[in-house]
């Protein structure tokens, strides 16, 4: 499986803004690759370089192989995108519009284009300058679907979706997967990506600063852990121990999150009688926040 999607050192200047600098990426081929960051962290303006609608300030891109400059026109036919700001105020219906990018694509057949809307719930009949965002965002989903592309580029996918209409995307994504296809997309939903991502990348202020895979991620996390006991516990000797952190007690309970120890955490524990053990790992979500502190901290 080769790379789909190549960018190195890969930077962008908005004038004296930030954009991006010096991203180091590779997507590849069938997997599904998700790029997590808060706002403002740069996951538009990558996508966009990628796509050559920005020109980076300086780096390259290659998507399939071809210079992302030099090849747009052959990339993009060959990509499934959905913009950030997926917002049109036009006239034309939804059906209008799929009908007017299955010319452009040279798609004879919308049979899959209506399967995708019934699934989704999408309105085709209405003008789209008519609908609410989240059913804006399901047309531009069908459009970026529909004529089956080898690459999916989706900025925010479920922005505006209901929770039903994203679990029916997620199913989407798992058998564009399925069937060998590769897809990035950028989220802030992070229960998502942990649903559907075998890779993670996250980028914070305008620099990717780690790509791992979802479930080394998640594993190599912290734990919440709780233990209650018969009897009176004492906190310190637990509290002392290396990799204890943010330890509550009451009398015959105790929780904290463990970073490293378990051993011994176990075997201290065992000097009492245990009645309740709870070992949680935490969501994506935990972590991610978890990561943005501790970097914030160390900056
Ligand atoms: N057209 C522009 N002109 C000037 N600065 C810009 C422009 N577009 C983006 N930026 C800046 O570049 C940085 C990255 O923005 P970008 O939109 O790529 O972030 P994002 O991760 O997609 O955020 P969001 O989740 O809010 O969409 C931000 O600091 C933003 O202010």
């Amino acid at each position: 499986m080769g790379a789909v999607v190549r960018a190195e050192g890969l930077t962008k200047r908005y004038g004296r803004n930030r954009g991006i600098r010096d991203v180091d990426l590779e997507v590849d081929e069938g997997e599904v690759f998700g790029f997590l960051g808060p706002n403002g962290a740069g996951k538009t303006t990558t996508i966009r370089t990628l796509l050559d609608y920005l020109r980076p300030t300086s780096g390259r891109a290659e998507v399939f192989g071809m210079d992302s400059r030099k090849e747009s026109v052959r990339i993009r036919e060959r990509v499934g995108n959905l913009p950030g700001e997926f917002a049109l105020e036009d006239r034309m219906s939804g059906e209008g519009l799929l009908r007017f990018f299955a010319r452009l694509r040279g798609v004879g057949d919308l049979r899959y284009a209506h399967e995708l809307a019934e699934r989704l719930g999408a309105d085709l009949g209405r003008p789209m300058r008519r609908l609410s965002r989240g059913n804006k965002q399901k047309i531009g989903l069908i459009q970026a679907l529909f004529h089956r592309p080898p690459l999916l580029i989706l900025d925010e996918p479920t922005g505006g979706l209901d929770p039903l209409v994203q679990e029916e995307f997620l199913k989407i994504v798992g058998e564009t997967r399925a069937e060998g296809r590769t897809v990035f997309l950028s989220s802030h939903n992070l229960a998502e990506v942990e649903k559907i991502c075998d890779r993670v990348g996250i980028i914070r202020e305008g620099r990717l600063v780690s790509v791992e895979t979802t479930g080394t991620l998640v594993n190599k996390a912290f734990r919440r852990v709780r233990m209650s006991f018969a009897g009176p516990v004492d906190p310190g000797p637990f509290r002392a121990l290396p990799g204890v952190k943010d330890l509550q007690a009451d009398r015959e309970s105790l929780s904290f999150t463990l970073h490293d120890n378990l051993d011994e955490v176990i075997k201290l524990a065992a000097r009492y009688e245990l009645v309740n053990l709870e070992y949680e790992r935490p969501s994506l979500e935990e972590i991610f926040l978890a990561y943005y502190d501790g970097e914030e901290r160390r900056s």
